[in-house]
């Protein structure tokens, strides 16, 4: 049994069935050219683009600040609040390359899930391991989360810093032993889940930001 090292929160039932809704209604209340559409699934940014010199902030809308508050109220960035979020829609068959959330950000990510369950895996990256034989995703597998919706998951330090982070193009998900947080998402190993669409809203802080007003002079807000 692989248990997920304590960097890991996963609070099943963040949120209501009726504040799943209304999120998602206001996901798809968004006019058309907020979604950028990369290959395998769609996104909105809210809050700004983050760049090495610094986010130019945009406010966040209420409907998104009642639950970044929620967030940062747990002390989930130290403090600070959230500035940041980002809405990702995955179809059945859909998914997110391994990667890592790199420098920009507070080394913490949010994130809950709505309309559907999905596994979220994560790798060593490479060259830290042997050297024998080829790396293939499986072989650097290290463990997977299963993300129920409504559900809040929070990864912090070594979970943020030292892995990769993704999510297979897969119509459906087998949970075996490798899944680290079966019981606390209410899950029997051996169960097979089918995915549905899912929008997860990814929720950060962005600690180098450029107020709009002072772009001139480049100062911090
Ligand atoms: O959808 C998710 O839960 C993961 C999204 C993600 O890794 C990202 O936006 O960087
Ligand atoms: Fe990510």
């Amino acid at each position: 049994m692989i248990k997920a090292p304590p960097t890991v929160y996963y609070i099943p039932d963040f949120i209501t069935e009726v504040e799943e809704q209304y999120l998602l209604q206001e996901v798809y209340k968004a006019p058309k050219p907020k979604w950028t559409q990369l290959s395998g699934r769609r996104l909105q940014n809210w809050g700004g683009l983050p760049r090495p010199k610094g986010m130019l902030a945009e406010k966040l809308p209420d409907w998104l600040l009642k639950y970044t508050n929620r967030i940062s109220d747990l002390g989930a960035f130290n403090g600070k609040a959230a500035n940041h979020v980002l809405v990702n829609e995955y179809k059945p068959g859909e998914g997110i390359m391994p990667h890592e959330d790199g420098p920009l950000y507070h080394p913490t990510v949010t994130t809950i899930s709505l309309g559907s369950h999905t596994l979220l895996d994560f790798y060593r990256p490479i060259g830290q391991c042997g050297t024998e034989g080829p790396q293939d995703e499986e072989s650097r597998c290290l463990l997977s989360l299963l993300l129920r919706p409504r559900s809040l998951l929070i990864l912090r330090e070594e979970m943020y810093e030292r892995l990769l982070h993704g999510i297979r193009n897969d119509w459906e998900d087998t949970l075996t032993e490798r899944v680290a947080n079966l019981s606390s998402a209410s899950a029997q190993p051996g169960g097979v889940l089918t995915r549905g669409t899912r929008v997860s809203l990814t929720i950060r802080h962005v600690p180098k930001v450029i107020c709009a007003n002072l772009l001139l002079g480049r100062k911090k807000c």
